[in-house]
Parts: structure tokens; sequence; C-alpha cells
């Protein structure tokens, strides 16, 4: 057994995904997963830190400490859930929390805290994190980092794939079942985020569940095709994105310059096709002869959404990623267990087809466990 952890919180700040798989013999088989939410102090903090343009570094050092220790605690939880011991562990993958992208800026960067001096001592267990920097030295995006994850685990000889992950942001890998031809991917804009912030200006609670507040909505088309006019959507690849633009802030700049009232359902139900479109043109755009779509991440969950890709892809069969094996909440927390195990083998994580970089490269920092006392 060669069995590695992976941790993700990604954008919609839902909690902590922590997955155990095994890596032996080139197969992935997934052995444990959970997720556990953040404290209510914490995911307060970390909101706080996301959307405000300006926080003070003794408050940042403290979240990323604080968020260290979640993780572990979450870690530590699986763990003796599943009575694995510690030591059997070989590392652990963990994203960390990103709180700024930006990949354009004069000086790149990516910034994922959740402290892993924390996670290794706390675990006993050899921990990999700052995946995203390494590809940015490289002239890359830093993101999306899963495409490399989805080519190892998800191609066909048989058929043209594309996974499409809806987080908080979208992405999208396109495998071409002929391995001469390169394995591209990059961000598609929003998935469920502005979803998510507009349903929590009406409700409360942190998400549409199964969409139902959208589902008898009514597409308002002069508002799809204005939201569709941002410029995110006709830059041309590699891009990746976040929270820092697409937000509450970016839609309410929209809304006020539609010239009259529109229903808040009816405004749900825009962007959640806002969503679908911009995925399912990504896929008509950029991959030839798709005949599956893979959906995985929490708006696989959304059945109005996956309802709306199903429209747009009319002809190509749309499914989740379950029925290639693997759920669709835990398929970015084994990719992050994956490129932990492709950090320790000294093997490149990214691919530059889709980030950008100049070239393959290693990706992340070690933090050792420490000596046995
Ligand atoms: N039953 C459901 N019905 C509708 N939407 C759901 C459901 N379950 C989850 N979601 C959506 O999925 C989101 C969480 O998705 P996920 O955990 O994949 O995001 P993430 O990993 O934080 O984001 P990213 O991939 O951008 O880093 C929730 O915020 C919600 O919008
Ligand atoms: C900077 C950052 O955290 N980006 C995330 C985010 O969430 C989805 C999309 O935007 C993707 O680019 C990435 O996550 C996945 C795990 C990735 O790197 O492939």
């Amino acid at each position: 057994m060669s069995l590695y952890i992976g941790v993700m919180s990604g954008t919609s700040l839902d909690g902590i995904d922590v997955s155990i798989t095994d890596f032996n013999d080139q197969q992935i088989r997934l052995i444990a997963a959970e997720t556990y939410p953040f404290s209510n102090q914490l995911r307060r903090d970390l909101h706080q830190l996301i959307s405000s343009a300006r926080t003070h570094l003794q408050q940042l050092g403290q979240i990323d400490i604080a968020l260290g220790h979640e993780y572990s605690q979450a870690i530590n939880q699986l763990l003796n859930e599943t009575q694995i011991a510690a030591n059997s562990i070989t590392a652990i993958g963990c994203h960390g929390q990103t709180i700024f992208h930006a990949p354009e800026a004069q000086y790149p960067f990516s910034m994922q805290i959740g402290n892993a001096n924390v996670i290794a001592e706390k675990t006993g267990i050899t921990t990999v994190a700052d995946f995203r920097q390494r590809d940015m030295v490289l002239g890359g995006q830093g993101a999306p980092l899963v495409p490399a994850f989805h080519q190892a685990l998800f191609h066909s000889d048989d058929e043209n794939r594309v996974i499409a992950n809806i987080g908080g942001i979208g992405n999208i890998t396109i495998l071409p079942k002929d391995k001469n031809k390169a394995v591209s991917g990059f961000d598609t804009g929003p998935g469920n985020v502005l979803l998510d912030e507009w349903y929590q200006q009406h409700h409360l609670a942190l998400y549409d569940a199964n969409g139902d507040w959208a589902r008898d909505g009514i597409i308002d088309e002069q508002l799809l095709e204005t939201l569709m006019a941002d410029g995110f959507f006709q830059q041309p690849i590699p891009k990746s994105t976040g929270r820092e633009y697409f937000n509450l802030k970016w839609l309410s700049n929209i809304l006020a310059n539609i010239d009259k009232p529109i229903p808040a359902k009816d405004i749900q139900k825009t962007l959640l096709e806002m969503t679908a479109r911009s995925i399912s043109d990504a896929i008509i755009n950029y991959a030839d002869n798709t005949d599956a779509v893979f959906v995985c991440g929490g708006g696989s969950h959304n059945q109005v959404l996956m309802d709306a890709l199903r429209k747009n892809l009319s002809g190509v069969r749309v499914d989740t990623t379950s029925s290639l094996g693997l759920a669709p909440d835990w398929v970015e927390a084994c990719a992050f267990a994956w490129l932990a195990m492709r950090t320790l083998s000294h093997a490149s994580g990214n691919l530059p087809a889709v980030t950008g970089a100049e070239k393959l490269s290693l990706l992340g920092a070690i933090y050792p466990s420490n000596i046995a006392s």
C-alpha cells in the first residue's frame, strides 16, 4: 500500500475535504473521505479575509495558523474514524485556502494559507503544500492543477472526454482519446460562487440545494448577454480566475446598468445559465468531437445546472465522475494527494499546455514529519 492524504478547501468555503487514497501499482483507490466544517469563527475570518481588500498582517498570520490547526484536526479525525495509523501514511498533499490569486500581476503570485508546519507537526506526517507558485515562476497561471490528475485517472483510448469541475470557480480538462494530442484545460469562470452569494442575499442558507430556487425562475436574456460579455469569457487560454474578480461586486456593477427590475429568482436562474453556458461554450470552442463530459465538484449535485449543461451540449453524454469510479466530491482532494505523491517521487505536477508555464515542473514545498522523540 502507498497511502496519501489529500486536503482541499476550495473557493466555495464550504469546508475541508479530506481523502485517504492508495496509489499502488499505478492504480488509484479511494479508501476514505469526509468533509469537515470550519469552525464558525474561522469561516467568518476567512470570508472577511477573502472579501476585503485590506487586511492586517497580524490577522493574516493568525488565520494561517488557525487554519493549519483545523486542517490537522480534520486529518486526525479521519485517521481516527478509519483506525489508520499516521505512520502508515506516506504524505499529505494540502492545497490550502486560496486567499488571493493574481496570475496577471507585475509579479504574479497565488497565496494559499493553512500553515503546513502546523500540519506536519500536529499529524506527524510529511506534508506537501504551496503547489501553485513554482509554475507561476515559470510563467504559468499556477492553475488549474488538477488536469494532470484527470489525465492519469480519467483518460480513455475509446472516447474524447472532458472533465468539468464546478466548484466555486469552474474549470475543464480536455482529454482527447488520441494520446498524441495535448491535454488542455483552463478556468471557465464562475461555477457556484455567484449562485451562492446571490442565494445568501435572499435566504438563510449557504446554497440553493438542488437548484430548487432557480428551477422555475426565468432566464433574463438581456442580463445573460451582459454577463456573458465579460472579457474573461473571451480571453484566450491559458487563463485562470478567482473570487477576487467574480464576486457580488462584479454582479452588482452589472445589475446597476440594467434599466429594469429583475425578480431575484430570475437573476438566480440567469446566473445558473451563465455558469452552464460558460462551461458548454468552452467545451464547444476548445474540445474536438467530445463524446462525454464528466462533472465533479459541488455543482454536480445541482440538477437544474446539470440539465442546463445537457441542453447546451445536446448529443454529448453528460454524467458525473461517479460513473468513472470516483465520486464528484472527492476528485480535488484526491488530486492533491496525487500531486504530493508526484512531488515526493520527483515527478512533475503541472501541464505546461494548461497553465502556460515554460516547462514541466516539480510543484510544492515539503514539510517533513519530525524526528522521533
Ligand atoms: N446539493 C447541492 N445542490 C446544489 N448545489 C450544491 C449542492 N451541494 C453542493 N453544491 C454547490 O457546490 C459548492 C461546493 O462545491 P465544491 O466543494 O466543489 O467547491 P470548492 O472546492 O470550494 O471550489 P473550487 O473547486 O472552486 O475550489 C457549494 O457551495 C454549492 O454551491
Ligand atoms: C487559485 C485557485 O485556488 N484556483 C482554484 C479555483 O477552484 C477551481 C479553479 O479555480 C481552479 O483553477 C483551482 O482549483 C483546482 C483545484 C485546480 O487547481 O485545478
